[in-house]
């Protein structure tokens, strides 16, 4: 850095002091604490998107202003790499030092320096650092934009670009799309996105019928989610879907609303009732990566039929391995290209649908919690599908693969145009462009799952009954130090404290199908305690033992 980029550096640093007392941490999916703490954070990450950008010779980065489903007063920010998906874990050691760096004796330019120089970032003016910017609809986002976009500034030469509101996965996607030298609009997201989905629908087996499509009904959980698949609706010209809690009728962010609540709390979400017993619900999360469905059993009660990441994760699965197989058909098996299928999920994942992936002869791998692991695990496949049971997830699809794919299709467009085998490459093309490549997206997820049930002529209960849910109960337990639990095996064991590990075997020994783990969680000071059996009383027992365990040991 020269003079002059130095005292740039320090004069617009010294408009967003730090908050005395405050310890921010980047964590399982970016910064988050309380809006009125954060300018500091986001001017910093603004920094810090440029120079991720300048490290990767000005590819586009993204900074997304969003605290997901966190209360309303709450923001945060979530930085994109080039690829469109999370920060390089690498770099987060740096990201937490710089948003954490006294404003005193200049540390925080210091920091700076001293990192580009071991990375080999140059600030010659030899390229351009370029940062697209956008925010969910928190009242806080739009001062919080701001000073990211100071942050980004404060590096001399680098071009902050707010693509205003938007959901993060389109964020992720135009960063992606830019990157890969693509039309990157949200105007092309949806028109990828509606493209893909009514290609999948004309090649369903039962196409004919598309106008009778039963309705869904969609919790927008009055966030950004809500006014986005509203445009899509238009786009898509379809009027089987209706979005409830849009923000318009004064509901506010995630209040009883929402993917995380509806996961979480198991329970109706306010804005609907009675009248929706059996129709097919689903509800978003407040940055829209979030989506799970569900049903309203019956008008008296609160309780919902849940239909989970998991729950997902199989469905796309199961059609996927149809879509491959119909495709291989016939194919000699040493001469043909064998994609490998792989799926990932964390220890959260019901136990019911491990052992009905594993049944249709799925491999199925274990990661710690956090999309940034289960994404990484899944692109190690030909197609990797990916899904943590709160409803975040995608589906991946190798260069390679799509190469092998659209050879492949040509040949049997030429050859046997209308075959099975052709439409089977057809569809698999078209749900690679209609699910997000670049992150876990609600929207991308919703319409896929839509035309894959009306491939399958499936209603939401028979896609249900795909596999029957283990009876299964999450708890908190608030501790002196929680970074006093390490675990091993994708979090499935506890290496420390001593003992702990021992006595939850023996705990969970005595509970048909009891399987439990506790884990520091990455969000929250909190040690989290989850446990599955064969009941719900017995389930709510072993969580309750397991709790007391962690009190016991850690108190
Ligand atoms: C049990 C659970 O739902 N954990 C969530 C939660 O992480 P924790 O580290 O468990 O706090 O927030 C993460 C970010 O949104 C999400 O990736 C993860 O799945
Ligand atoms: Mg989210």
């Amino acid at each position: 850095m020269n003079d002059e980029q130095r005292s740039l550096l320090l004069r617009s640093a010294a408009r967003f002091p730090l908050p005395e007392g405050m310890r921010f941490s980047y964590g399982t999916a970016g910064f988050r604490a309380d809006a009125l703490v954060l300018h500091s954070t986001m001017f910093r990450a603004g920094i810090i998107a440029s120079l991720r950008s300048l490290k990767n010779d000005g590819a586009v980065i993204g900074l997304m202003v969003t605290a997901s489903h966190n209360q309303i007063t709450d923001n945060g920010v979530k930085i994109a790499d080039p690829s469109g998906g999370m920060l390089s874990q690498l770099w987060e050691p740096f990201t937490d030092a710089v948003a954490n760096a006294p404003d005193a004796d200049h540390l925080l330019r210091q920091l700076i320096c001293d990192f580009a120089e071991k990375e080999g970032i140059s600030f010659d003016g030899s390229c351009r650092a370029e940062v697209l910017m956008g925010r969910d609809t928190r009242p806080s986002g739009e001062s919080l934009l701001e000073a990211a976009k100071e942050g980004v500034n404060a590096i001399a030469g680098s071009a902050a670009t707010d693509m205003g509101v938007l959901t993060a996965p389109q964020l992720h996607w135009m960063v992606r799309a830019r990157n890969r030298g693509e039309k990157a609009s949200e105007v092309h997201y949806f028109e990828q996105l509606a493209g893909s989905f009514r290609c999948l629908i004309d090649l369903a087996p039962n196409h004919g019928q598309k106008s009778t499509i039963s309705k869904l009904v969609v919790d927008g959980a009055n966030g950004v989610g809500a006014e986005k698949l509203e445009l899509l609706i238009k786009m898509l010209d379809v009027s089987f879907i209706e979005v409830r809690n849009n923000g318009k009728g004064g509901g506010i962010l995630n209040e009883g609303v929402g993917a995380d609540y509806v996961q979480k709390e198991r329970v109706v979400p306010d804005g609907f009732g009675g009248d929706d017993v059996g129709i097919r619900c689903a509800s978003l999360d407040g940055d829209a990566d979030r989506l799970v469905y569900f049903m309203i059993p019956s008008a008296s009660g609160k309780d919902i039929i849940l239909v989970d990441g998991d729950k997902m994760l199989s469905l796309f699965a199961l059609f996927i391995k149809d879509q491959l197989s119909v495709l291989l058909q016939g194919d000699v098996k040493d001469n043909s290209f064998q994609p490998r299928l792989g799926v990932v999920q964390t220890a959260y994942a019901n136990g019911a649908s491990t052992d009905y992936l594993k049944r249709s002869g799925l491999e199925v791998i274990f990661t710690p919690t956090g999309v940034k692991y289960l994404h990484e695990k899944a692109a190690e496949y030909d197609i990797g599908i990916y899904f943590e049971a709160n409803g975040h997830g995608t589906v991946l699809f190798s260069k390679c693969f799509l190469s092998w794919l659209e050879a492949r299709s040509n040949e049997l467009s030429s050859n046997s145009a209308g075959s099975d085998q052709q439409r089977a490459a057809l569809r698999l093309m078209a749900v690679s462009k209609l699910i997000n490549q670049a992150i876990g997206d609600a929207l991308s997820g919703l319409l896929l799952v839509e035309a894959i049930l009306f491939h399958m002529g499936w209603s939401i209960s028979q896609w249900n009954e795909l596999y029957h849910d283990l009876p299964s109960r999450q708890l908190k337990v608030k501790v002196k130090d929680r970074t006093a639990v390490v675990t091993t095996n994708a979090e499935t064991t506890v290496v420390k404290p001593p003992g702990i590990q021992e006595a939850i075997n023996v705990v969970s020994a005595k509970y048909p199908r009891g399987r439990s783990f506790i884990r520091p969680s990455g969000t929250e000071d909190v040690i989290r305690v989850y446990a599955e059996a064969s009941t719900k009383d017995y389930a709510d027992g072993l969580a309750k033992s397991i709790a007391e365990l962690v009190e016991s040991y850690l108190g």
